[in-house]
């Protein structure tokens, strides 16, 4: 599980964090929900521990973030991640030298899943295409936790749903996924928990299955609820 516990931040004056707290269970897929600006990637740099804080904490299965972390954890950024005249073939060798954990043959079903071609220049590729080779790269790694930000953005809906698809199967296996959004419409029946943010602060964290059986209400419900008070 990760935990983040109260976690602070600021940039210059701006509080950005202001005392945010909730977990990721492994299996499960949280998403961290919010307007842009919010904090969404800033709480994933403080996962990564790539950003330093101002308080609180974050372990994962129970011991602090530190480098030792990086053997469980991926961070898929919004940005490409590879040098863009790299070919497909190049960045997966990229990612072979450079990591122990790295799983060719996960790699090769996900390339044959979205259909893709190793010859092919990331350079020339579409935003959709880019946005799956991306997710490759990093679900092809054999770690605990995959943080993903903002992995629909901008992406047309076809290619969103190859991608959604690839969540719900056994390439994330019993994966702890962390995405973030500030749109959740079509992608809330992937989610199992939600985490609205706001002005620095968690709003509300909730199983979105439970809400929806129990109170039948879907998470673009309980954003309405939340949001407007
Ligand atoms: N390195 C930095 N220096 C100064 N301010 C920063 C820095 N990084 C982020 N911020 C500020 O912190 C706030 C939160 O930024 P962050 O990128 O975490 O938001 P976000 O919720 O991910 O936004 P988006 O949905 O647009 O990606 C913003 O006001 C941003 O300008």
């Amino acid at each position: 599980m990760i935990e983040v516990n109260d976690i602070k931040k600021k940039f210059g004056r701006k509080q950005v964090l202001n005392g945010v707290s909730f977990t990721a269970e492994k299996g499960k897929i949280t998403c961290i929900i919010g307007i842009n600006g919010v904090g969404k990637t800033t709480i994933m740099n403080a996962i990564m521990n790539l950003t330093p804080l101002n308080g609180g904490q974050i372990l994962m299965n129970g011991e602090s973030i530190g480098k030792q972390s990086y053997e469980q954890i991926t961070f898929i950024p919004d940005a490409i991640i590879m040098q863009p005249n790299m070919t497909i073939a190049e960045s997966m060798q990229f990612m072979t030298d450079f990591y122990d954990s790295w799983n060719q043959e996960r790699a090769t079903e996900l390339l044959d899943f979205f259909k893709l071609q190793e010859s092919e220049k990331i350079n020339n590729l579409s935003k959709g295409n880019r946005a799956k080779v991306n997710l490759l790269l990093g679900l092809a790694l054999d770690v605990d936790y995959l943080l993903m930000d903002e992995p629909f953005s901008g992406i047309d809906i076809f290619s969103r749903e190859q991608i959604a698809e690839v969540f719900t199967s056994h390439l994330v296996e019993d994966r702890g996924v962390i995405i973030t959004t500030h749109e959740i419409n079509d992608i809330e029946h992937l989610i199992d928990k939600a985490v609205l943010l706001d002005e620095g602060k968690v709003l509300t964290e909730f199983n979105s299955e439970e809400v929806r059986e129990t109170e039948g209400k879907s998470v673009v419900d309980v954003m309405r609820e939340v949001y407007q008070q």
